[in-house]
């Protein structure tokens, strides 16, 4: 029997039936202004709340009688195989959550076998991420900086570390407007620090900051001929992260990238942008197939991932999730957490009379309800 002495609220010894089950314990137990920044949106939140709603008004045309007793669900990207459709998309500052931060998150991801994408501000150092997990299927998100040089470091860095693929994170000319993290003045605890980075992104000459790294790092002018400058300079797949619109999907095959994360980056940068989920179909309608789609935002169930995947996207990527899972326990929460989504991926798929991914496509969603 479970036996949990806070009064409403969750302790580590209850089970964890599904993902918000996660993101109580986080609320409960992280510092106020860390659940804050890992919650945020920007301005009033519109985009990262109907990130969620938009899954809802999606339904379903479940198929029967299909003999769903053996089903499978893995997939591949960029040619790789994973046991199921969900990587952990990047997030920053994993040890503001659990104290081995992006190591045990990198743990978690190879032990279940999917994709993580680390991020540029992780933690934990590229180097320790590999050596904590050294089987690990990884990818690199990159912010393009003003130094150049700084950016060319890392990609060879990850390059010669075994990192398969580069996602180039391109909603980010400035860092969006969230009020709490304003309110609180959030900053990366002195403990604390962007290690790829050790000595370059510290404060140490007093000047303008954002959560405690000099401000004005990442460069506003970037443009898509800095798409060419990085595939000079890396022999990665290059995925773009941020892409929203039939046009940019189009501009995006057409400067020869191998992927595309259909994201918001989770509502935190332009408020009054479409929930991801319903960006889908005009990208996917746009790409034809031509290179791999992907999403993140607002997955939360199996039948999210489902309804994703039946609107053509590949794979899609988890962000405040995994890090509920680390707060709950670290290696094991975010492997929980991981896991929860593919048991529930795999019943959304029996019940709706799919027994492999190649079986789902577009006929499983109900048009006319959208
Ligand atoms: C706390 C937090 C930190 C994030 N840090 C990064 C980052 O460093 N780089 C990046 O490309 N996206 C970052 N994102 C955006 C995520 O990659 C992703 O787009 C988003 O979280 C997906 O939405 P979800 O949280 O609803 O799953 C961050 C998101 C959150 C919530
Ligand atoms: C100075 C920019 C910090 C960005 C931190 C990571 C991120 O993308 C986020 O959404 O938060």
């Amino acid at each position: 029997m479970n036996i949990c002495n806070l009064e409403g609220g969750r302790c580590a010894e209850m089970a964890m039936v599904c993902l918000t089950d996660f993101e109580e314990y986080a609320k409960e137990h992280l510092s106020k202004a860390t659940w804050d920044y890992y919650a945020a949106g920007a301005d009033e939140c519109c985009t990262r709340d109907d990130n969620l709603l938009a899954y809802k008004r999606i339904r379903l045309r479940p198929r029967i009688l299909r003999d769903v007793s053996v089903s499978d669900t893995r997939t591949t990207v960029q040619g790789t195989e994973i046991s199921f459709p969900v990587g952990i998309a990047p997030t920053a500052f994993h040890c503001l959550a659990w104290h081995e931060g992006e190591m045990a998150t990198a743990r978690a991801t190879e032990a279940l076998n999917t994709c993580y994408i680390t991020s540029t501000y992780s933690t934990c150092s590229v180097e320790e991420i590999v050596a904590a997990a050294p089987n690990g299927y990884r990818w690199f998100q990159l912010y393009v900086y003003r130094d150049r040089k700084l950016s060319e470091q890392i990609v060879h860095r990850v390059e010669a570390l075994g990192y398969k693929a580069l996602v180039l994170t391109v909603d980010v000319p400035y860092t969006g407007k969230r009020r709490n993290d304003i309110r609180n003045q959030f900053k990366l605890p002195p403990h604390l620090k962007v290690k790829n980075f050790d000595g370059v992104f510290q404060q140490e000459t007093a000047g303008p900051e954002e959560y405690g790294i000099p401000a004005n790092t990442l460069d506003p002018s970037i443009s898509w001929k800095d798409v060419y400058w990085l595939q000079s300079i890396t022999r990665l797949p290059i995925i773009i992260k941020g892409i929203l619109t039939k046009e940019d999907a189009e501009l995006a095959v057409e400067h020869g990238v191998q992927g595309i994360i259909v994201s918001n980056h989770g509502g935190r940068q332009l408020d009054g942008g479409p929930a991801s989920i319903d960006a889908l179909s005009e990208i996917v309608d746009t790409v034809q197939g031509r290179i791999e789609v992907y999403l993140d935002g607002g997955i939360r169930t199996g039948s999210d991932v489902l309804k994703a995947l039946a609107l053509g996207a590949k794979c899609v990527f988890i962000g405040r999730p995994a890090v509920w899972g680390l707060a709950y326990k670290g290696e094991e929460g975010v492997r929980e957490v991981l896991q929860i989504l593919n048991d529930e991926f795999r019943l959304s798929m029996a019940l709706s009379g799919c027994r492999n991914v190649a079986e789902i496509n577009r006929n499983l969603i109900q048009f006319s309800k959208l």
